[in-house]
C-alpha cells in the first residue's frame, strides 16, 4: 500500500512541476558553465591562504595610492578599484604579492545574464521568482518521495545501494541515476528553496555594519600598516572586500569585510575600532549560493550540471514509465455481472495488464463474454464459470497495490456456484520471494468451497512471453478455447520440432491403466527430469505435454491411457522404432534441486514419472524419500522393478506407498500426515518437497503442508513456495 502512496505523490509532484523543472534544469546546466568559464581565466593567484594583509596592503597602497577597494572573488581573483597616478579610473586583477596587474575585468556575458534572469525569475519578476522557488521546493519533495520509493523497492535502507533488477531501460536508469544523483539534487533543491525563502524575506537576514565610536579614535602611536597586529593575523583567503581609508584623516579607517565578520581598523594605530559578526542567516545565504551555483568549486559546478541533466532524464523516464503503465489500461466490453470469464489482475507497473488484455481480447474474439478487473475489485460474479488470476509480487513478497484488499474481499464475497480458476504468477527470480503473492492467492482460491482448479499455479519469470505462452496453451487446452495471442513471442510452437524414436513401450490390458514409453533423443538434445515433452498428436495447434523422467539418456514418460484421449491414444499406438516430431519444453522450476539437504518426492499415479528419472540420476546415499499413491499394487507394479533397484542401490532412502483401493485405503496425504515432524524438519533444514500428480492431490497435500508449516514452523507454506522449497508440477 505504502509503495503506492509514495509513488502517487512522486508522480503528482513531478506532473505539477515538470515544465518549470525542465526549464530550471536546462538553464541550470548552462549556468554551471559560468563558473567554469570564469575559472579558466588567468587571474588566479595561489597562496591566498598564506598571504597576510600586513604583507600585501602596504605594497598595494604604495603602488596604487588611489586604491579605494580590494575584492577577493569566488574564483580567488584579487581585484582592485580606485584611480591611477593620472587620476583615471582603475579596475584590474592583480597579483597581491607583487601588485602586478594580471588583466582587466571584461563586461559580464550578456548570454549568462539572460540565462540567469530566466533561471531566477522567468522574466516575470516576483511571480517568476515565486514559481521558481516553488519548483525548488517541489523538487525537494520529489527527491524525498523518490528516496522513499527506492528504500521500499530495495526492501530497506541498508540495501539502498544493492543491485537493481533491470525491468526496462527507463525504470532501470531512473533508479540507478536517482541513487547516484540523490545528494546533489537534494542540495540543489534545499539551497534553491532556502534562497527563495531568503529572497522573499521569510528567512530574515538583516544587514549589519560596524558602529565606530569616533570620539575614541586615537591618532597615536603611529604605526606602519605592516606592523598592525590585525593585518598580521588576517589572510587574503578570509577577505571578501577591503575598503581603504578615503584620506589620511584618522577618522577615515579600513573596513574589512571578512567571511564571517566585519572589522574596522584605525589607519594610523592599527587599533580595531569595531567588530561585528554576520548573522547566521546571512552566512547560510552565502553558503547556499555557493552550493546552488558551484561558483566556488569547478568540480562541484560540473556535478551540478550532471545532476541537472539527470533531472531532465528523470522527467523523460518517469513519463515513459507512466505511459507504459497507462497503455495497459482496461477496456471492458461486457460488465462483471454478465461475463462468463473473469480475469483478475494484480499489477503495480501495468505489464501484467498487457498479458491480461491479450487473453481478454482472445476470449472476446472467440465470442465469449469476458471482464478484466483489478484483484481489489473482487466481488460476486453471478455468471462466471471461469476465473483467471494474474498476479505480480512486490516488495517483501507483497501484493501489488491494486491487490492489497483482495484477501479481505475474497473472504467477504462467496461465489454462489462452482467456478474454475487458474492462477498465473508474475515475478522475477531476481527477488528472494519469487511469485509469493501468487502462491498465496492460489492457496486462498483452493480453500474456497466453490472453486475448482483448472490448472496448477503457473509462474512467469521476468514477463517471459514463452512461459506465459505455455500457460496459455495449457489453459486453452483445458477450457477448449483456442487462444491465438497476437505476439509471435506468445505462441507455443516457437521452437522447431525434433525427431524422437520410440525405443520401448509397455502394454496395458484395459483403458484407464498406465503405460511407460521411452524415446531416444538425438545426442544434441538437452533435457533433464522434470522437463516436459510437447507432442502434437493431430499435427495441428493442439499440444499435449508430458512430464519427462530422464532414465539412462532416454526420455521416459508415464501415461494413463484415456479412452478417446488425444495424447494418450496417440502415444499408445506407437511401436518401437516409430518416430515422432515433438519438442522439449524446459521446466526449470521443477528440476531436482542442486543444493537441497534432503528431498521429499510426492506423487500420485503417473506423476511418479519425473521422480523415476530424478532417482535414477542420484548417486548412492542420496537423501531422497518417495511418497507415492496408487490405486492398488497392480498399478504400482509398472514401476516396482525400477524402484526396487533404486532402493538396493541406495539412490532412494525410503519408499512410502499409499493404496487407495486396497488394504488400509490410504492417500498419499495420510502418509505425510503420519510423518509430519519429518516433513517440518525437512523444510526447516533447507530441504525441498516436490509434488507431481493430480491437482486434487496437490490441493490436499498443500493444505496439509500449510497446516504443518503454520503449526510447526510458524510460517505459511507460501513462504517455502516462494523460496523454492516446495516445487509443484501437477495437472
Ligand atoms: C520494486 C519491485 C519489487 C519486486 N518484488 C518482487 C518479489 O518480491 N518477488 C517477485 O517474484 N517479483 C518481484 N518483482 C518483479 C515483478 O513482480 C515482475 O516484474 C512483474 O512482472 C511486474 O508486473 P507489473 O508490471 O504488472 O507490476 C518486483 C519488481 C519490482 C519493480
Amino acid at each position: 500500500m505504502t509503495i503506492s502512496i509514495w509513488r502517487y505523490s512522486h508522480l503528482a509532484l513531478a506532473v505539477s512541476s515538470f515544465i518549470f523543472l525542465a526549464l530550471a534544469s536546462i538553464t541550470g546546466i548552462i549556468l554551471a558553465f559560468q563558473p567554469l568559464s570564469e575559472k579558466v581565466l588567468p587571474y588566479r593567484t595561489d597562496n591566498l591562504s598564506e598571504t597576510t594583509l600586513a604583507r600585501t596592503l602596504p605594497v598595494l597602497r604604495k603602488q596604487y595610492p588611489g586604491i579605494s577597494e580590494l575584492t577577493v572573488d569566488k574564483n580567488q581573483f584579487v581585484q582592485i578599484r580606485g584611480s591611477d597616478a593620472e587620476g583615471k579610473k582603475l579596475q584590474a586583477y592583480i597579483d597581491p604579492q607583487t601588485g602586478k596587474i594580471l588583466g582587466y575585468p571584461s563586461p559580464k556575458s550578456e548570454f549568462f545574464e539572460w540565462v540567469t534572469a530566466l533561471h531566477r525569475s522567468l522574466f516575470i519578476h516576483e511571480t517568476g521568482r515565486f514559481l521558481i522557488g516553488l519548483t525548488a521546493f517541489l523538487l525537494l519533495l520529489i527527491t524525498v518521495s523518490g528516496t522513499m520509493l527506492i528504500i521500499q523497492r530495495q526492501r530497506g535502507l541498508k540495501r539502498f545501494f544493492n543491485r537493481i533488477i533491470k525491468e526496462n531501460f527507463a525504470q532501470y536508469y531512473h533508479v540507478i541515476l536517482g541513487r547516484l544523483s540523490l545528494i546533489p539534487i537534494l542540495i540543489i533543491a534545499l539551497s534553491g528553496t532556502y534562497l527563495s525563502l531568503a529572497r522573499f524575506g521569510l528567512i530574515a537576514s538583516p544587514k549589519v555594519s560596524a558602529e565606530v565610536d569616533f570620539d575614541a579614535i586615537k591618532s597615536e602611536p603611529v604605526k606602519n600598516p605592516a606592523d598592525f597586529e590585525i593585518f598580521k593575523n588576517i589572510k587574503l583567503s578570509e577577505v571578501q572586500t577591503i575598503e581603504f581609508p578615503f584620506s589620511e584623516d584618522p577618522e577615515d579607517y579600513y573596513t574589512l569585510k571578512l567571511a564571517n565578520r566585519e572589522v574596522t581598523v584605525n589607519q594610523i594605530t592599527g587599533d580595531i575600532l569595531s567588530e561585528i559578526n554576520y548573522p547566521t542567516a546571512s552566512m547560510l545565504t552565502e553558503l547556499n549560493l555557493d552550493l546552488h551555483t558551484g561558483r566556488t568549486n569547478a568540480v562541484w559546478a560540473i556535478i551540478l550540471a550532471v545532476a541537472s541533466g539527470n533531472i531532465l532524464f528523470f522527467i523523460y523516464s518517469g513519463f515513459a514509465m507512466t505511459f507504459r503503465r497507462r497503455a495497459n489500461r482496461i477496456q471492458n466490453k461486457y460488465t462483471a455481472e454478465e461475463s462468463e470469464f473473469i480475469i483478475l489482475v494484480g499489477s503495480e507497473n501495468g505489464s501484467t495488464f498487457g498479458f491480461a488484455n491479450a487473453i481478454h481480447k482472445q476470449l472476446i474474439t472467440n465470442g465469449k463474454s469476458a471482464f478484466v478487473t483489478e484483484l481489489n475489485n473482487y466481488r460476486v460474479f453471478p455468471k462466471a464459470s471461469n476465473m483467471i488470476i494474474m498476479a505480480a509480487t512486490y516488495g517483501l513478497g507483497n501484493p501489488p497495490t491494486n491487490a492489497a484488499r483482495f484477501a479481505m474481499q475474497l473472504e467477504k464475497h462467496k461465489q454462489p456456484h462452482p467456478i474454475r480458476f487458474s492462477v498465473v504468477g508474475f515475478g522475477s527470480h531476481g527477488y528472494p520471494d519469487f511469485c509469493k503473492f501468487a502462491f498465496e492467492v492460489d492457496n486462498l482460491f483452493a480453500k474456497q468451497e466453490w472453486s475448482i482448479p483448472t490448472l496448477e499455479i503457473h509462474t512467469v519469470n521476468d514477463k517471459s512471453p514463452d512461459e506465459f505462452g505455455q500457460w496459455a496453451a495449457s489453459w486453452s487446452q483445458q477450457a477448449g478455447i483456442a487462444l491465438e495471442i497476437a505476439s509471435d513471442a506468445l505462441t507455443t510452437r516457437q521452437e522447431p520440432l525434433q525427431d524422437f524414436t520410440v525405443i520401448h513401450k509397455t502394454e496395458v490390458t484395459d483403458a484407464g491403466e498406465s503405460f511407460l514409453i521411452s524415446f531416444q533423443a538425438n545426442d544434441l538434445t538437452d533435457f533433464t527430469s522434470g522437463d516436459l515433452l510437447a507432442i502434437y498428436p493431430a499435427n495441428d495447434h493442439r499440444e499435449r505435454l508430458y512430464s519427462i523422467g530422464k532414465v539412462g539418456n532416454n526420455i521416459q514418460l508415464s501415461v494413463k491411457l484415456h479412452e478417446g484421449g488425444l495424447g494418450s491414444e496417440y502415444l499408445y499406438r506407437l511401436n518401437s522404432g516409430s518416430v515422432i516430431s515433438a519438442r522439449i519444453v524446459g521446466n526449470e522450476h521443477f528440476h531436482f534441486p542442486e543444493k537441497a539437504t534432503s528431498v521429499i518426492m510426492i506423487s500420485n499415479g503417473t506423476g511418479i514419472a519425473p521422480f523415476l528419472g530424478m532417482i535414477d540420476e542420484q548417486s548412492p546415499d542420496a537423501n531422497c524419500r518417495l511418497y507415492c499413491g496408487f490405486r492398488d499394487q497392480a498399478s504400482f507394479s509398472l514401476y516396482k522393478n525400477a524402484i526396487d533397484k533404486s532402493l538396493e542401490g541406495k539412490k532412494l532412502n525410503s519408499l512410502h506407498i499409499a493404496y487407495s483401493r486396497e488394504g488400509e485405503r490410504q492417500y498419499v496425504r495420510d502418509l505425510l500426515a503420519a510423518d509430519e515432524a519429518f516433513v517440518a524438519d525437512t523444510l526447516a533444514n533447507d530441504g525441498v518437497i516436490m509434488l507431481c500428480g493430480s491437482l486434487s492431490m496437490q490441493n490436499k497435500v498443500v493444505a496439509l503442508l500449510d497446516d504443518i508449516c503454520q503449526a510447526r514452523l510458524g510460517k505459511d507454506i507460501s513462504y517455502y513456495q516462494s523460496h523454492s522449497q516446495v516445487l509443484m508440477d501437477c495437472y
